[in-house]
């Protein structure tokens, strides 16, 4: 089901340099060249982006990219050289500074790298802050901070400073204090960067598992396309400050539209991305061993379909629409492609 876009960016642009906005209003669409030449860094460049209600957008893309710039723009926090971005059908650039700060407090959440936290305050007090800063009254935000931190699983830890927590359970009170005020969108720069790849994975689980819950609209920032292809609903790969391509992990490894987009997809094992439509054969008469979701991923159904004496029917909306069978689901898993193979 199409899902209504919460925040819209249209042909955004953030140069640094002498007079950027003079500079982009006579050339409202500068190439390399022109960059250089007037001295300019192309932080942001013509980015499009709609972001749609209760998606998890992933930004990827190497270090220098334009991530974090893109994403401070969707929030105000950099002022973007040109263009136009919609929050909620409101323009956010015609806002006032204290229009961006509510919108800031109650609508936006945000995850740093870094944790971000405040080492002489203790968890509770850390997850609290935001709520302090809005004036609640204390019992209604110690009230809203326990929740949010059983919420996150550090229930038994209120009273400990952010020094005696490990680095996982440090990004645990930032993840819960971004969700205290309840916000709209979500914004994550990166959160998990810091965390050796054990915890890494363990927060990127627990991270799906409160989306799951909370439904929110996410943001989230990364350089690791292996991250990407696990939380994203669609990717979006920024290179040089452009959008080389926006779509979901299967569409980029399918169709990559720029060969710097296939670099990136080609280490991905594609029976973590394609889903069972994507490599299904036509229909037959049967018999076949069950029904599996057409939005399976192929390594999900794998060791099912291999052990199946038969195909398995492909459903789509309650219908069937293909079959899969183990050779189909074995050429994904290794990689080998056969003429004719839809995949
Ligand atoms: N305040 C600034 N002044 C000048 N150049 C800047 C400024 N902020 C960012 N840049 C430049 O803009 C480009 C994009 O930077 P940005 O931090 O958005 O990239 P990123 O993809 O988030 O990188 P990283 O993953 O390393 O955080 C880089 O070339 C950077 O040097």
């Amino acid at each position: 089901m199409p899902r209504a876009p919460k925040l819209i960016c249209r042909d955004v642009w953030k140069l640094y340099g002498p007079d950027p906005v003079q500079f982009l209003a006579r050339n409202p669409s500068p190439e390399d060249a022109a960059l250089r030449e007037a001295g300019m860094i192309g932080a942001v460049r013509a980015a499009d982006v709609e972001i749609r209600e209760g998606e998890i957008f992933v930004i990827m893309g190497l270090s220098g990219s334009g991530k974090s710039t893109l994403v401070r723009c969707l929030s105000r926090l950099v002022e973007p050289t040109g263009g136009a971005i919609e929050f909620d059908g409101d323009d956010l650039l015609a806002m006032s500074e204290a229009q961006l700060t509510q919108l800031r407090r109650k609508k936006i959440g945000m995850v740093f790298q870094n944790f971000a936290l405040l080492p002489h305050l203790t968890v509770l007090q850390n997850v609290a802050f935001p709520l302090e800063v809005q004036g609640a009254p204390r019992a209604q935000r110690e009230a809203r901070a326990h929740e949010m931190i059983e919420i996150v699983g550090l229930k038994g830890r209120e009273h400990y400073f952010p020094r005696q927590l490990s680095g996982g359970q440090q990004q645990r009170v930032g993840i819960a204090r971004s969700l205290v005020g309840a916000p709209e969108i979500w914004f994550l720069d990166e959160p998990f960067s810091a965390l050796d790849p054990l915890i890494r994975r363990e927060m990127q689980d627990e991270f799906l598992r409160l989306q799951g819950l909370l439904h929110k609209t996410i943001v989230f920032i990364t350089h690791d396309f292996d991250e990407a292809i696990r939380l994203a609903d669609r990717i979006a790969v920024m290179k040089d400050g452009r959008i080389v391509q926006t779509a979901t992990p299967e569409e980029l490894v399918l169709n990559p539209a720029t060969g710097y987009v296939a670099e990136f997809t080609k280490h991905i094992p594609r029976g973590k991305v394609l889903t069972t439509r994507s490599v299904m054969a036509p229909l037959g008469d049967g018999p076949f061993a069950g029904d599996l979701e057409a939005s399976a991923r192929v390594a999900d159904v794998a060791d099912a379909v291999e052990a199946a004496p038969h195909p398995f029917r492909v459903i789509e909306a309650g219908r069937p629409i293909g079959q899969l069978g183990a050779a189909a689901v074995i050429d994904v898993l290794i990689g080998r492609q056969r003429a004719g193979a839809p995949a």
